[in-house]
């Protein structure tokens, strides 16, 4: 798509945000209404961004969820046009030369794992997580975009059967572990992706991360040699050893089973406020909840600190506790 050029008589091409594996991202201006928005497209024929569409319509609504405004197609595009969002994780970790402090990293974390939740509300897993795909929104929302590879796990209420033999999904620097073996991610491998992205938010880059070109498959290969050997506790030794229990944590997750978003929550806002805490405890993993979901809905960040008051105060607890 053309910058400076006219699309469907009424969208000005301003200039490209971004561009990957299934299309291009535009800034535009709607001439009628003079707002700005983004645009999606691609070729029609791979049909992605068609794809893509039908699940953000079923998630609009949600917190950090890009609002779409109206999804068609050309002779020679599929398009969808959503809110204009601000830069991402990635493009303001190299703003910050590489690096974020805890706290920061903590509230990215913690708005992630609330976007995940909703969207696995809805039985949906997203398969691509990674720096890129979190931009910032009004007000420091944090909004998960690009649910070209989002795949349902629930399906008519029920689970998709485990399945393995499949092809890989996503990128190798933040795929889990199964999904290098070729087993159908779930919300697991959304939850591990996460846990890299925890790290390196961190230290900036990942020792698997190569810097040479390398073909696809290759690629996967060396990336799955390193991170599948690695010892967490190098992998984590810049990082607060809260992470390395969220690694630890996501690769024991089943196929099937429910991450425990609000312990994970509560389990990375201790490292904002390191505390001697006995080894005893910070294993020890809370009884899951029932319903989470009305909580996710209003991840405000008043409440973000409203958690970390509460946090505070079971810590309290648990230590009285163990005495
Ligand atoms: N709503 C938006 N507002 C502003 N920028 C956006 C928006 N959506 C996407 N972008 C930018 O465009 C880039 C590519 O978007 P997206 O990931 O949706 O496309 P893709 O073709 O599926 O890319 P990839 O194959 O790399 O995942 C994003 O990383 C982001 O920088």
């Amino acid at each position: 798509m053309q910058e400076g050029t006219l699309f469907m008589e009424k969208y000005f091409i301003e200039g490209l945000l971004g561009s990957g594996g299934f299309g291009s991202v535009h800034k535009t201006i709607e001439v009628k209404s003079n707002r700005t928005f983004a645009i999606k497209v691609d070729k029609k024929r791979r049909g992605n961004v068609k794809q893509e569409s039908v699940i953000l319509q079923e998630l609009q609504g949600g917190e950090g969820i890009p609002k779409i405004y109206e999804v068609g197609e050309t002779e020679e595009f599929t398009y969808m046009v959503m809110e204009l969002l601000g830069p991402s994780l990635s493009k303001l970790q190299k703003q910050q030369g590489g690096r974020f402090s805890v706290d920061t990293i903590v509230t990215v974390l913690i708005q992630a794992l609330n976007r995940l939740e909703y969207i696995h509300s809805f039985g949906i897993a997203h398969r691509d997580l990674k720096p890129q795909q979190f931009l910032l929104g009004n007000e420091n929302i944090l909004f998960l975009v690009d649910y070209g590879l989002a795949r349902k796990f629930m399906v008519m209420g029920a689970h998709i059967p485990y399945q393995s033999n499949c092809s890989r999904a996503g990128n190798s620097t933040y795929a889990s572990l199964s999904n290098h073996l070729g087993i159908h991610q779930t919300r697991r491998d959304d939850i591990e992706s996460l846990s890299y992205m925890a790290v390196s938010l961190m230290i900036g880059r990942l020792p698997w991360q190569q810097t040479v070109k390398l073909n696809s498959s290759t690629k996967w290969n060396n990336v799955y040699q390193i991170k599948s050997t690695i010892p967490l506790q190098e992998l984590c030794q810049q990082c607060p050893k809260e992470f390395l229990s969220f690694i630890r944590y996501a690769r024991a997750l089943d196929f099937h089973e429910e991450p425990d978003y609000e312990y994970l929550r509560h389990m990375l806002s201790n490292a904002r406020n390191p505390v001697e805490v006995p080894a005893e405890v910070v294993r020890h993993k809370p009884k899951r909840k029932k319903n989470v979901k009305e909580e996710s809905s209003s991840d405000s960040s008043n409440l973000e600190l409203k958690n970390v008051q509460d946090i505070k105060n079971r810590k309290i607890i648990v230590l009285t506790k163990s005495k």
